[in-house]
């Protein structure tokens, strides 16, 4: 497949030599001050920008007929949107916080617990997520996904950056060195804790997952999720 990637940073290259060894060419490599798109070249195209740039990055595919895969983050306040204009040029798309495979099912394991979980009371849950400094949002995009996961499956109605509360998921995020991503989401009573954790070693993970969200979506028009192309039930 020609495939365009929109953001050609840590992730961007870790695509790049992930779609090469599977037989894919990178027909455009698009960045800040990027001039000429052609995007008549590309079969589908891979966002892995900033938040400020991602909803026009998607949008332009869209209207030029490209199937999008984004693993952007931060920049979900205008995802109605973005799933709006693709409906809207009969285009697809396929946006996640995560595209590895271990998070996808960490967050399986997470709604499973978190329903578990719902009927105890004395349970408390808050959540820790840990990011490279260089990392522009927090929370980050999987934790908000995780935050999710539990507000659907129990009586927790909101998740908020360092602030406990009745009904709320308390989230922490800590930016150090140069850690790929991990996440902990911790269940505590005055007598015990339960913790589940998922931790990246490298980024090769989330970007074998984006290549593999590219290949499934070839052909298909429609708004997906990664649960669609792992088939996870
Ligand atoms: N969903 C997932 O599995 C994962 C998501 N991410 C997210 O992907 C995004 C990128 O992460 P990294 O590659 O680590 O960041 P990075 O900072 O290394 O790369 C981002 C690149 O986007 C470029 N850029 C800025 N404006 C642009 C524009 N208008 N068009 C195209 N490119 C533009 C920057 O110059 C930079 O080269 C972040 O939002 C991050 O949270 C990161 C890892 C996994
Ligand atoms: O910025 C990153 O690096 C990552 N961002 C994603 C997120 O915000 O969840 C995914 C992964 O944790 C790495």
């Amino acid at each position: 497949m020609n495939i365009a990637l929109f953001g050609y940073g840590k992730m961007g290259k870790m695509i790049e030599q992930i779609a090469q060894e599977r037989g894919h060419t990178i027909v455009a490599k698009i960045d800040v001050g990027t001039a000429d798109v052609d995007y008549g070249a590309m079969d589908v195209a891979i966002d892995f920008s900033t938040p400020d740039a991602a909803f026009e990055n998607i949008t332009n595919c869209f209207k030029n007929g490209v199937p999008v895969i984004s693993g952007t983050t931060g920049w979900l306040s205008r995802y109605d949107e973005a799933v709006e204009q693709c409906t809207e040029n009969k285009g697809a798309f396929i946006y996640a916080s995560n595209f590895s495979l271990g998070v996808n099912i960490f967050f399986e394991l997470n709604s499973h617990l978190a329903k578990m979980m719902s009927k105890l009371e004395q349970y408390k849950v808050s959540m820790e997520e840990i990011h490279h400094t260089q990392k522009l949002d927090a929370p980050s995009g999987t934790a908000i996904t995780l935050a999710e996961g539990i507000i659907g499956n129990s009586s927790y109605s909101d998740w908020k950056l360092d602030t406990a509360g009745d009904k709320i998921i308390p989230i922490t995020s800590i930016r150090e060195g140069m850690v790929p991503g991990t996440h902990c989401i911790c269940y505590e009573s005055d007598v015990d804790s339960i913790e589940i954790k998922h931790t990246a070693h490298n980024r090769q993970g989330f970007a074998l997952g984006a290549v593999i969200a590219a290949e499934w979506i070839k052909g298909k028009t429609g708004v997906f999720s990664m649960k669609d192309v792992l088939n996870l039930s």
